[in-house]
């Protein structure tokens, strides 16, 4: 005797870019260039055990979904998106009862000609997505989630490691002055008791609560990544998430993925030259990965 235990499916990789017309002056345009991902949950169980597919919503009509609703509807910001699509497919199939949506925006800037941004030209200064991710459920439950990842910053001196922990497996040397990169995987949850069902995702969208989050966690992320002397990846990273939670009382929690990725100062003494920090190796591997999340109560820890 077996039983399915769990089953989802659905599209991943819908790819779309949406121009956005200034109705004032069709020449400005906004773009979104996106990724989407949908998983759908309810009672398709006979497809898999009786290989009866009449519940099946095909992966090919959620990529339609996908398609028609960012013609038809506006997408920005992926937050207002996320939302739609979750109300549109709980509304249109009775037998879905959750769904599980990831949406990533690629970067892509308006940059100056003759220092004026250009109404419609744009350049992409490298790999950074904005990221949304939603899971719904037909209760009307949600956890909604927005972020960035990908955003890959390095500097070359005001940050250290020591004081660290000893043993007979030690030897890295404390540092006073060392090179602090990584690519910054920042998530921040939102408090869905404080938005209120899904559908007020979309008003609050509208009304900027999404964009000035966003840009809150990232000029915090990049601001205190430069000014701050780092002790470790590990306090700066906390002291992000307690400024993004300071400044958005609509996040309940922050969370940062940062792989610490070393330079190796090159060790010059056996041809008598000094390396005041000035040549370093930059090695593709291993690298540290430092995690956290900061909320604003009390957890019990694993
Ligand atoms: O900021 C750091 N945190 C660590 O936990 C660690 N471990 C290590 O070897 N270097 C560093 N740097």
């Amino acid at each position: 005797m077996v039983e399915l235990q769990t089953s989802t499916y659905g599209k991943d990789n819908v790819k779309f870019l949406k121009v956005k017309k200034d109705p004032s002056n069709p020449n400005v345009h906004q773009v979104m260039e996106a990724t989407v991902k949908i998983l759908l949950v309810g009672n398709f169980d006979i497809a898999y055990t009786e290989a009866d597919n009449s519940p099946i919503v095909p992966t090919d009509t959620v990529k339609n979904t996908i398609l028609v609703e960012a013609k038809k509807f506006d997408v920005f910001p992926i937050e207002a998106f996320i939302a739609h699509l979750g109300l549109h497919f709980i509304k249109k199939y009775s037998h879905v009862s959750g769904i599980d949506i990831e949406i990533s925006q690629h970067r892509w800037s308006k940059y100056l000609v003759d220092g004026k941004l250009h109404d419609h030209s744009y350049l992409k200064d490298g790999e950074e997505l904005r990221t949304a991710s939603l899971k719904y459920k037909r209760s009307g439950e949600y956890v909604l989630k927005s972020g960035i990842k990908d955003l890959t910053v390095l500097k070359s001196t005001g940050s250290m490691f020591y004081g660290f922990h000893q043993c007979d497996y030690t030897t890295l040397k404390p540092a006073t002055d060392r090179i602090l990169s990584t690519d910054v995987d920042s998530v921040w949850e939102w408090d869905s008791k404080k938005i209120g069902a899904l559908s007020n995702v979309i008003s609050q969208a509208r009304a900027g609560l999404f964009d000035s989050a966003y840009e809150a966690a990232r000029e915090t992320t990049l601001k205190l990544f430069a000014l701050e002397k780092s002790a470790s990846v590990q306090a700066t990273m906390y002291n992000m998430c307690e400024e993004i939670l300071k400044q958005v009382p609509f996040i309940a929690t922050v969370s940062y993925s940062l792989p610490n990725k070393h330079y190796f100062l090159i060790d010059f003494s056996w041809k008598g030259l000094e390396n005041d920090n000035e040549l370093f190796y930059p090695s593709p591997h291993p690298n540290g990965l430092i995690k956290c999340t900061v909320g604003r109560e009390k957890k019990a820890k694993f």
